[in-house]
């Protein structure tokens, strides 16, 4: 066993134990992730966050080769230790913690290029928080019916990623927003081939206000449970309702999740369009573990 000194944040209640990994040498197994994600019996946390110089990991290759200035790859893991191809809030917590570390800089109106196995993402600062470009957005083919326990009947998702996968489903009401049991994974027919994120979204009343689309959200994450805030989850949670409100609907979406609020703003890009989340980032306590 060696003693691991990490960091604990949050973005929006989305939690993550966070430690410095420069030269790669501190990579967890699934059950040291799982163990230490454990709420009971860990840290408690709804994923991971190791900072690796892209040069010292395999998947920072890529990365590098996109962006040669992305010098830090965040190597993020589920609570259960499953890898995924991004985590939106993650980043901004990852960003709070290379700079309250010394590890990088980013000062007002720059950008910082950062690695992840869904591509190089660009941070800035926004307000007291951070936002970050998530990159050309898919809506995928095909609307599985997704099973929610307590819901009363399956329901037709739209498939999106941004570039994890997220199913999103309209409910019907406040009510059925609430009474959703989301302690059980729901289960898409047909299941995705690797999973995926469940998003439930409930339009406000007025859906649109000051030009601003509003919604609220809960959400079960692939590989950590229900989560209290998710931000490709918001992401797609945004544009699933943009699409289904039709062409009138606009490209800022302010999105309620149980841990707080959220930005989303779609805008056009060289490559297509593409899809921005902000939102805070806080570094709560730090500490020491023994692995
Ligand atoms: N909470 C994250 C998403 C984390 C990854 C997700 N569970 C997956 O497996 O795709 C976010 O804020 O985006």
């Amino acid at each position: 066993m060696t003693t691991l000194a990490f960091t604990k944040g949050h973005g929006t209640g989305n939690d993550f134990v966070l430690f410095a990994d420069p030269d790669g040498e501190r990579d967890l197994t699934p059950a040291q992730v799982a163990a230490i994600c454990d709420r009971h019996f860990g840290v408690g946390a709804d994923g991971i966050l190791r900072a690796v110089r892209s040069r010292s990991l395999q998947a920072g290759a890529a990365a590098l080769a996109e962006e040669p200035d992305a010098e830090w790859f965040m190597d993020y893991r589920n609570a259960d230790g499953s890898l995924a191809e991004m985590c939106g809030n993650g980043i901004r917590v990852f960003t709070r913690f290379l700079l309250e570390e010394g590890l990088a800089e980013l000062s007002e109106g720059d950008t910082l290029p950062i690695g992840t196995r869904g591509g190089v993402r660009d941070v800035q600062r926004s307000g007291s928080g951070f936002s970050v470009d998530l990159g050309r957005w898919r809506l995928e083919p095909g609307d599985p019916l997704v099973h929610v326990k307590s819901l009363p009947v399956a329901r037709p998702g739209l498939s999106i990623s941004v570039p994890n996968p997220h199913v999103v489903l309209a409910v019907a009401d406040q009510e059925e927003l609430e009474s959703a049991d989301l302690a059980y994974a729901p289960v898409i027919d047909p299941a995705p081939a690797d999973g995926a994120n469940v998003e439930l979204v409930l339009p406000r009343e007025p859906l649109i206000q000051d030009g601003i689309g509003r919604i609220r959200m809960r959400v079960h994450e692939r590989g950590s449970g229900e989560t209290l805030s998710c931000g490709t989850g918001a992401a797609a949670a945004a544009l699933a309702t943009r699409h289904w409100a039709g062409p009138a609907a606009p490209s800022a979406w302010r999105v309620e999740v149980a841990g707080g609020v959220v930005g989303v703003r779609m805008f056009p890009a060289q490559d297509g369009e593409h899809v921005a989340l902000s939102g805070p980032a806080e570094l709560v306590f730090s500490g020491a573990l023994e692995v």
